[in-house]
């Protein structure tokens, strides 16, 4: 990306750069108070240059590739350094479990991130709050909604949403991957604000995909000079170039339609009802949405809301981290599928054996089905949703196996490398869900001796675990599973019946995508698709 408009700004800026490095190497680490008394070694790493650091060594795109050979030559926890700013990167679970969790309370800040939240206005997204109220206070709200018990009351609502894809694509099968988009939005929308999503092209569809696409302005989150160093923000934005003044624009649009905006609609609705003398009614349906239930909850005698903020920016994160990272993930699985048949025709035959062709499965059939439940496990590992999680920031300085992490570092968990690490995970390039499973009872069961599971390496570590995970996994479970009941999914042909491979690039911003492929979705049975039909009460309008 280029941020500077012509070749003047650009010399200018790269010296007050330098200048600023220099200073900042100083300076930062007396702010943080960071002093390595027993001159410690910094973690290894790949050899940087005065100032500048490994600035030239980080490849602009995928940088978890790179992390990956590093960590063969360096070891599973790295050190690199730019302008000044230590970064840590954690490839091994083990380095992640033994800092990020078990040294949480030192490591669950976020680094400062200027651009998305000051000009971008995005200030209230966990991905840039730093430890304070604004955190715990949306977590203990995301937490009271999305714990594992408070998800079963979800179950229903996923499950209809699943069958509602099963049968959007089985109508138009070469959409798949905007019906899996447009369904997990559904779902987030419902649970967040009782919104009902029933179109691809509706607003609240149109908006996120514009939010998401408006991030895309600031390129790899933490790289523009603005984020390094704080100060340059002082300037006027139109020297970064026009389009990314425009890009400010459009974030700071974005961080409105998906925070303030959706919130503001309920509470005046819930007022409107209240001023209408519906409210008995009201409250009865608010129960069905969090927006509803905490606007109820947070209400003072006044009529003003309590913690206001936090209540909408809490909700913000359902809807808006939800719903990209669930169908990134659902899209991956119907990737798997296509590529490995024997594991699809595998993962079919144990919940035909239960579902004897008779009914579609639930979420409580989970338990029933350790295959299935392997295959998610392998799909999260497959390709990382997030492969660098979302950067912490570490408060205080540290010691770990004899070497120093500084205070003000910026600490990368590296889940991509951790996802392909051959010694937890063999030929760690194939979909293999048998890697989860112990046959030595005579059927599969699930491994407990794993040493390092994908369901606690793709969501993130310590306090800053996500806290939709739960939810998340409940929604791709039960979406596989309807899928796979309902149809057999097949590498399309061509007109000479040749198979066409589909894409297996990603695209990354901060959340995978797969690129866009067709899949071949074949109806297993009239009776299958009628029984679908069937579940599903008017679903057209679902
Ligand atoms: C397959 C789906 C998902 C994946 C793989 C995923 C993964 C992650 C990861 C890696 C992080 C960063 C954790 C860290 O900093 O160590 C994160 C944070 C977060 N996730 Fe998820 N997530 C998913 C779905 C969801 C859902 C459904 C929700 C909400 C309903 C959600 C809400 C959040 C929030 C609010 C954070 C920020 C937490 C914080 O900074 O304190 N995520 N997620």
């Amino acid at each position: 990306m280029t941020f500077f408009s012509d070749t003047y700004i650009l010399i200018s800026g790269f010296v007050l750069l330098v200048t600023l490095a220099l200073l900042r190497r100083s300076k930062f680490r007396m702010a943080m108070k960071s002093h390595n008394h027993l001159s410690l070694p910094f973690p290894p790493g790949p050899t940087g240059v005065p100032l500048l650091g490994n600035i030239h060594q980080m490849p602009v795109k995928d940088a978890w590739l790179q992390f990956r050979e590093w960590s063969k030559v360096y070891g599973d926890v790295l050190h690199l350094s730019i302008f000044g700013k230590d970064i840590i990167v954690l490839t091994s679970y083990e380095s992640a479990d033994k800092l990020l969790n078990k040294r949480g309370a030192m490591y669950s800040s976020r680094p400062r991130a200027p651009v998305m939240a000051d000009h971008g206005g995005w200030y209230y997204n966990l991905a840039c709050v730093p430890t304070g109220e604004l955190m715990h206070g949306q977590r203990r709200l995301l937490n009271q909604f999305l714990n594992p018990s408070a998800v079963r009351k979800y179950e229903e609502l996923l499950t209809k949403k699943a069958r509602s894809l099963a049968f959007h694509t089985s109508q138009k099968p070469a959409c798949f991957q905007a019906h899996s988009r447009m369904h997990t939005t559904a779902s987030v929308m419902k649970i967040a604000y009782g919104f009902e999503v029933v179109s691809e092209d509706d607003q609240a569809m149109r908006e996120a995909e514009d939010a998401v696409k408006s991030l895309e302005v600031i390129g790899t989150p933490g790289s523009h000079p603005i984020d390094m160093f704080p100060i340059l923000g002082k300037l006027p934005l139109w020297i970064w170039g026009q389009t990314f003044a425009k890009g400010m624009e459009q974030m700071r649009k974005g961080a409105y339609n998906v925070g303030l905006k959706p919130y503001t609609i309920v509470r005046n609705q819930m007022y409107y009802d209240r001023v209408m003398l519906t409210y008995a009614k009201a409250a009865g349906e608010a129960t069905q949405s969090m927006a509803s239930e905490l606007i109820e909850s947070h209400t003072l005698p006044d009529g003003s809301i309590k913690d206001e903020e936090v209540v909408w920016a809490a909700l913000s994160h359902v809807y808006f981290a939800g719903a990209d990272t669930t169908s990134s993930a659902i899209d991956t699985f119907v990737l798997a599928m296509m590529i490995y048949p024997k594991v699809q025709e595998k993962a079919r035959q144990e919940l035909d054996a239960l579902l004897q062709g008779e009914r579609l499965p639930t979420l409580a059939d989970r338990v029933s089905l350790p295959y299935l439940h392997a295959v998610m496990k392998e799909t999260l590992r497959w390709k990382p949703v997030l492969p660098l999680g979302l950067p912490h920031l570490l408060e205080r300085d540290d010691i770990y196996n004899g070497m120093f992490l500084p205070a003000g570092a910026v600490v990368l968990s590296d889940i991509y490398s951790m996802s392909f690490d051959a010694k937890c995970f063999r030929n760690p390039f194939e979909f293999d869900p048998s890697r989860f499973l112990d046959y030595s009872q005579g059927r599969a069961s699930l491994r407990t001796d794993i040493a390092s599971d994908p369901e606690d390496i793709t969501f993130g570590f310590g306090r800053r675990i996500c806290p939709g995970r739960h939810l998340a996994s409940s929604s791709l479970w039960i979406t596989m599973a309807t899928l796979l009941t309902v149809f057999e999914i097949k590498v399309p042909k061509d007109q000479d019946g040749k198979e066409i491979m589909p894409n297996i690039d990603y695209v990354t911003h901060i959340v995978s995508h797969p690129e866009p492929y067709r899949g071949d979705f074949v109806s297993r049975s009239k009776t299958v698709l009628e029984i679908l039909v069937n579940s599903i009460e008017g679903v057209q309008n679902h």
